[in-house]
């Protein structure tokens, strides 16, 4: 379990995290979701202990986050961290010895990592030569050298194509099997939807929500309906629920989608209006994210 209790970061006269508080269980893949300047790279600076100079406490297997602590985390950072001039193999090596990886145990844990990063057929070349995507995939690796027990990401998956975007994926899910802890900062809110368990909206260096992603959609989300008909106008529907005009047809919000749904079909067939379509919408947390904020996440 990692605990952060009222932490606060401020940069001069820039609120960069005021009196944030999370708890992010162990074995979970924990979103931290916010716009750009949200904080989020600020708060796991924090925890991967970057950033000294804050206030509140941040504790791991309750205990404060020391140099002990430490090593039970590894990071990887936004902006991809390699040295360009060695291989695949030698930024492994490398990362290893600051772990204090050394002899047999760092040559096995460099293969070991190869292999979950799939870039065993590239070990040997420099990483000047490798796309975006097997950068960061080697970046990701550099951070598995010593096993950590919390692996933080930062936006892993910017600039990527998607197939290394689904090796990414695929190892997220590898490490939660192997019971590790991921938190994973993104302003990509879909990717969150999928991988994430549990999620924290951060908003201007605030927790606004958190929770499990099954229970925020359950409590925020109202269900929406599309639909599209020949001719079928705000008259016809706006009886039942708010209405809104979207992509040539009309968006409803209701409590009882179905039915609405079963009313709307009604209708449309004692009016003689051709329904084109009508569609159950499923809620997003883009949206919930969108309602409590005000702000969008996309660049
Ligand atoms: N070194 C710094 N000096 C001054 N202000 C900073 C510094 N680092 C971050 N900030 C400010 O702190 C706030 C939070 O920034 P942070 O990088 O944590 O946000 P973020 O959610 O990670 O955004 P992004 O996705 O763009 O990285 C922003 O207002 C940012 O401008």
């Amino acid at each position: 379990m990692l605990k952060i209790k009222n932490v606060s970061k401020y940069y001069g006269k820039t609120t960069a995290l005021g009196e944030v508080s999370l708890r992010i269980p162990k074995g979970s893949c924990y979103g931290l979701v916010g716009p750009n300047g949200a904080g989020k790279s600020t708060l796991i600076k924090i925890l991967s202990s970057i950033i000294h100079d804050y206030t509140g406490e941040a504790i791991v297997d309750n205990k404060a986050l020391t140099h002990e602590q430490k090593g039970k985390i590894g990071y990887v950072p936004q902006d991809i961290c390699l040295e360009e001039g060695l291989s695949a193999i030698g930024n492994l090596y490398l990362f290893g010895k600051l772990y204090g990886l050394n002899g047999k145990k760092l040559k096995l844990r460099a293969l070991e990592v190869l292999k979950q990063i799939d870039l065993e057929n590239r070990a040997k070349d420099k990483v000047s030569t490798f796309s975006g995507g097997m950068k960061r995939r080697l970046n990701i690796g550099c951070s598995l050298m010593h096993n950590p027990d919390i692996l933080i990401m930062d936006e892993p998956t910017v600039g990527i194509d998607p197939q290394s975007r689904n090796y990414i994926f695929q190892m997220i899910s590898e490490i939660k099997n192997d019971g590790g802890t991921i938190i994973y900062a993104s302003h990509y809110i879909d990717e969150v939807e999928v991988l994430c368990d549990e999620v924290a909206f951060i908003d201007k260096g605030e927790v606004v929500e958190n929770g499990s992603v099954d229970e925020l959609l359950k409590r925020y989300a109202t269900p929406s309906i599309f639909m599209k008909g020949n001719p079928l106008t705000l008259n016809d529907i706006k009886q039942y629920g708010d209405v809104s005009a979207k992509k040539g047809g009309y968006m409803l919000t209701t409590n009882e989608p179905l039915q609405v749904m079963e009313n709307i079909i009604a209708h449309c067939r004692n009016h003689v209006i051709d329904l084109e379509r009508l569609e159950l919408v499923q809620p997003r947390l883009e949206d919930i994210f969108f309602s409590l904020t005000g702000s969008e996440l996309r660049d």
